[in-house]
């Protein structure tokens, strides 16, 4: 039995080697990438039993994708289908002045006709806590409702609802992105939201603070964590202000920060730490992610903690 559920696609990532153009590539890395695998990789490397729920097309290429993810030690539990696609993301990264592109292949992915009733709910229900994103319901009509389904169901047994707002520009619009989202919103404790996306998908003003707490009041989140990149987060909890800063970071690849840091966020939670020190376990595992290669936050707990205790050097030896 896990204690972390989360449900989403994961797609395949293909990436230039050698910063080439997508245009001009003649090679391509592969990897396994997606909001919800990634959140439950995170906090399985952290020590918290997690399952990913979702559903793939019965072919190689949804084998590549359930395969990579097992290597993690989570229980990927896809359903598995002969109809939709494998959905798959381009990825060209880049520095100023240009900036990381991605190009998604995704439409008619297996996982846009997933229903509620093809999933294992009691696992759900028996889970400390169920996590999905705001990239599930902006792929289709039907996973919009099943995303409903799911929360509403988790939340009826008791289990905590953690959702991340994950507002992603090129499959909707702001406006249809806030009307899906927030009728959600009833059956969410756990907010956690991108300070950008609160004023441009919310319409929400004001500071960080102000965020937080117009949310967590407004909306009655038990929590909210505000992420604000390189100025750190700051999370609203029972009426009161946790806040961290981002720690220090060399990076290599920033595709995978958030779901880092929400996976380790969620761990922390579950095994039982307020929310100040999840934070700070969440901001070290970011700073750890950006470090990596891929969306996937290879890390050990030992590693985060070096980086709480600022005993990181250049060469461990
Ligand atoms: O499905 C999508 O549209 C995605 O964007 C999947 C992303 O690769 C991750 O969710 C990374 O997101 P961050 O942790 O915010 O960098």
């Amino acid at each position: 039995m896990s204690d972390l559920v989360t449900f989403g696609e994961t797609m395949l990532r293909l990436s230039p080697a050698g910063n080439e153009r997508i245009e001009t590539a003649s090679e391509f890395e592969v990897r396994a990438a997606g909001a919800e695998s990634n959140v439950a990789i995170a906090a399985e490397r952290l020590g918290t039993p997690s399952t990913w729920l979702s559903k793939l097309p019965d072919n190689p290429l949804g084998r590549r994708v359930a395969g990579e993810l097992e290597r993690y030690g989570i229980d990927a539990d896809p359903v598995w289908t002969q109809e939709g696609r494998q959905g798959t993301y381009y990825l060209e990264q880049a520095g100023k002045p240009r900036g990381t592109n991605v190009v998604y292949d995704r439409a008619n992915a297996a996982v846009t006709t997933a229903e509620s009733e093809e999933f294992d709910l009691e696992a759900l229900r028996n889970a400390e806590v169920f996590f999905t994103s705001g990239i599930t319901p902006a792929l289709s009509s039907t996973l919009a409702e099943t995303t409903a389904t799911l929360l509403e169901t988790a939340s009826q047994s008791g289990t905590t609802t953690a959702f991340d707002l994950n507002y992603r520009n090129k499959l909707w619009s702001p406006a249809e992105a806030r009307e899906t989202l927030t009728a959600l919103f009833d059956s969410i404790d756990v907010l956690v939201v991108a300070a950008r996306d609160a004023r441009h998908v919310l319409d929400l003003e004001g500071d960080a603070e102000e965020l937080a707490a117009t949310l967590g009041t407004e909306y009655g989140f038990e929590t909210v964590v505000l992420t604000r990149g390189s100025a750190g987060a700051l999370a609203w909890h029972g009426g009161e202000y946790h806040e961290h800063d981002a720690y220090e970071t060399e990076t290599v690849d920033p595709i995978g920060t958030g779901d880092a840091f929400t996976g380790a966020f969620l761990a922390r939670r579950i095994d039982g730490d307020d929310v100040s020190r999840a934070l700070e376990y969440a901001a070290a595992t970011a700073a750890l992610k950006r470090t990596i290669p891929g969306d996937i936050a290879v890390i050990t707990p030992d590693e985060v903690e070096s980086v709480i205790d600022e005993q990181t050097s250049d060469i461990s030896r």
